[in-house]
C-alpha cells in the first residue's frame, strides 16, 4: 500500500523539525557541490533556485557560486492577482521581504519568463526513484513546470528519498534528483 500524500508530509516534516542546525548547513553545502557536478548544471547559463525555509536544503552559497560563474538566478515569486507563482531574477543587489508563506521574494521582482531558464532546482519534501515529486501541498511547482521546456532537478535530504511518492495526473517528475550522498538521474520513462 503506498502512503498517502498527507502521511508522507507528516512523516517528513516531523524529521526536518529536529534537524540540528550545524548538520543542515554542512549537508546543504555537500549538496550544493554535488549539484555542481552535473553537467547540466555546468552548461546552464540561467538556474532558479529557491528560498528555503522549515528544514529544506539551504542553496544560500549557491547564488554567489554562481554569480562568480557569470551564471543568472531567479527564484519564485508570488502574483497575488493570479495566485500563481513565477521566477524573478536574483542578483548581489536584489533586496528582500517576507512574502507569501514567510519565504524570501525580492522587493520590486524583476520577472523572467520560463524560457528563460536552463535549470530548476526544486524543493520538495520527498521524492522517489522515478523523480516522482512530494511538495508542500499547493501545487505550485507543479503549475510552473508543467510550462517548462528545460531541466529539474529535484532537491533534497537522503532521509527525503523514499521508495514510492503517490502521483496524480499534473504531477511531472524530475530529471535527477541530488542529496547530499548522490546525484541520481531519473531513467527515462520506457
Ligand atoms: N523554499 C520554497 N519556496 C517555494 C516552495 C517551497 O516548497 N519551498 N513552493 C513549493 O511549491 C512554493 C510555495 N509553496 C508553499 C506551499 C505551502 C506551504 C506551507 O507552508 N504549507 C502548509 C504547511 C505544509 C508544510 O509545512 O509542509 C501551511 O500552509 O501551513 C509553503 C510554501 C514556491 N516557493
Ligand atoms: N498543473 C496543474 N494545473 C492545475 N492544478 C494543479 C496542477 N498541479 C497541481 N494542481 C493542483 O494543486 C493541488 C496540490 O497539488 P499537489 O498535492 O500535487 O501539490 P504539491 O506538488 O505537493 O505542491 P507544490 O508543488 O506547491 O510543492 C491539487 O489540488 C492539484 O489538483
Amino acid at each position: 500500500m503506498t502512503l498517502t500524500k498527507q502521511k508522507i508530509r507528516k512523516t517528513i516534516a516531523t524529521k526536518r523539525t529536529v534537524l540540528d542546525p550545524q548538520w543542515l548547513e554542512k549537508t546543504s553545502t555537500r549538496i550544493v557541490e554535488n549539484l555542481q557536478s552535473l553537467e547540466e548544471f555546468q552548461s546552464s547559463e540561467t538556474v532558479a533556485l529557491y528560498k528555503a525555509i522549515g528544514g529544506e536544503v539551504n542553496l544560500e552559497l549557491l547564488f554567489e557560486i554562481c554569480w562568480s560563474l557569470g551564471k543568472r538566478t531567479a527564484i519564485p515569486v508570488f502574483n497575488p492577482e493570479t495566485r500563481i507563482y513565477e521566477m524573478a531574477e536574483i542578483t548581489a543587489s536584489t533586496a528582500f521581504e517576507i512574502g507569501n508563506y514567510g519565504i524570501q521574494e525580492p522587493v520590486s521582482p524583476c520577472l523572467l519568463p520560463l524560457s528563460d531558464i536552463d535549470l530548476i532546482a526544486v524543493p520538495g519534501v520527498a521524492f522517489d526513484p522515478s523523480g516522482n515529486r512530494l511538495g508542500r501541498g499547493g501545487g505550485y511547482y507543479d503549475r510552473m513546470l508543467s510550462g517548462f521546456p528545460g531541466i529539474t532537478t529535484g532537491i533534497c535530504f537522503d532521509f527525503q528519498y523514499v521508495e514510492t511518492v503517490p502521483v496524480d495526473l499534473h504531477d511531472r517528475p524530475v530529471d535527477h534528483i541530488v542529496s547530499e550522498t548522490k546525484c541520481r538521474k531519473v531513467p527515462k520513462e520506457r
